[in-house]
């Protein structure tokens, strides 16, 4: 086993793991991850939790992977290959949960990114119900970075939707009690608003990342996109506001460069270009 660790400013390219569902038509979960790993000059790798039959026009089908087997492919993974961010996706249900929080115990990679994928913009659940009390209080005080929307973050507190901007500070705060080191609260839904603004919220520290509302179908993958984006960067960044910044930039280019794909009759993807990082 290496020792070497990925510091900012070293020209080693990052190792980067998803955690997460599979999209066969490439928009969302791991295919997206591992795009958004690559265009951000990281070593993509991935372990599935959940093989999804799903399109541009939604779910149709979900086959769970069996946790012992998530184990499996974790620590296969990480008792060869040094890991130096983790992405966390889709997880499926409490037992996928827990089998994670055994890896991260184990382990204990660096910059863990949790995106708490409940449903798909379609509507599908892909978070069984009853995990979402085992997500945050198992998984979420382990993690460095969680990103929820907001319905996620609704269902993590069990409080209703907020439905402006002005309310964001004071969820982020609460989730930051239940135990969550940074956050970054994407405020994609608030469709009413101008601009695109997620509130992030790190040690000590609040600020709003704007970006212009790009007039696009092509928003599937969005936060899929943004979490990766984000795990990918961080090895090589100094701190969490920085990496969280670009990442966000990066989707933003993503979302423009989506207008000449031509992938689907639904919500299509947002197309991920290599960059200089
Ligand atoms: N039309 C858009 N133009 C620019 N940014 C967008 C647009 N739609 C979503 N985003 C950004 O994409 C990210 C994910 O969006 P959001 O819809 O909040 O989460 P999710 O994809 O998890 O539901 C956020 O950074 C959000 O601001
Ligand atoms: C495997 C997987 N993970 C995440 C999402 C969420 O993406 P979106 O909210 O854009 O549907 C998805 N549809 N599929």
């Amino acid at each position: 086993m290496t020792t070497r660790a990925a510091l900012p400013g070293s020209d080693r390219v990052p190792n980067v793991l998803s955690i997460a569902g599979t999209d066969p038509s490439g928009g969302a979960g791991v295919q997206a991850d591992l795009k958004a790993f690559s265009a951000n000059g990281a070593y993509g790798m991935s372990a599935v939790t959940a093989l999804v039959a799903q399109t541009t026009t939604g779910v149709a089908e979900v086959r769970e992977v069996p946790p012992e087997f998530v184990t499996a492919q974790l620590t296969t993974l990480l008792d060869d290959v040094r890991v130096d961010a983790v992405k966390i996706g889709m997880l499926a249900n409490a037992e996928v949960i827990r089998a994670v929080v055994a890896v991260l115990d184990r382990y204990a990679p660096p910059h863990v990114v949790l995106d708490p994928v409940m449903v798909a913009k379609s509507g599908h659940r892909l978070l069984a119900d009853e995990a979402v009390a085992v997500l945050r209080d198992e998984l979420l005080p382990r993690v460095d970075l969680i990103t929820p929307n907001l319905p996620e973050a609704a269902d993590l507190l069990g409080e209703p939707e907020i439905t402006g901007s002005a309310e964001m500070a004071a969820q982020a705060q609460r989730l930051a009690d239940l135990g969550a080191k940074q956050v970054l609260l994407k405020g994609g839904h608030l469709r009413a608003e101008p601009a695109s603004a997620d509130l992030f919220r790190g040690d000590g520290e609040v600020r709003w990342l704007r970006s212009e509302r790009i007039d696009t179908a092509n928003d599937h993958g969005t936060g899929c996109t943004l979490s990766a984006a984000i795990a990918a960067l961080r090895p090589r960044r100094s701190d969490w506001a920085t990496a969280v910044r670009d990442g966000k930039d990066y989707l933003t280019g993503a979302l423009r460069a989506a207008e000449r794909l031509d992938v689907g009759r639904g919500h299509g993807p947002v197309h991920h270009f290599h960059r200089w990082w």
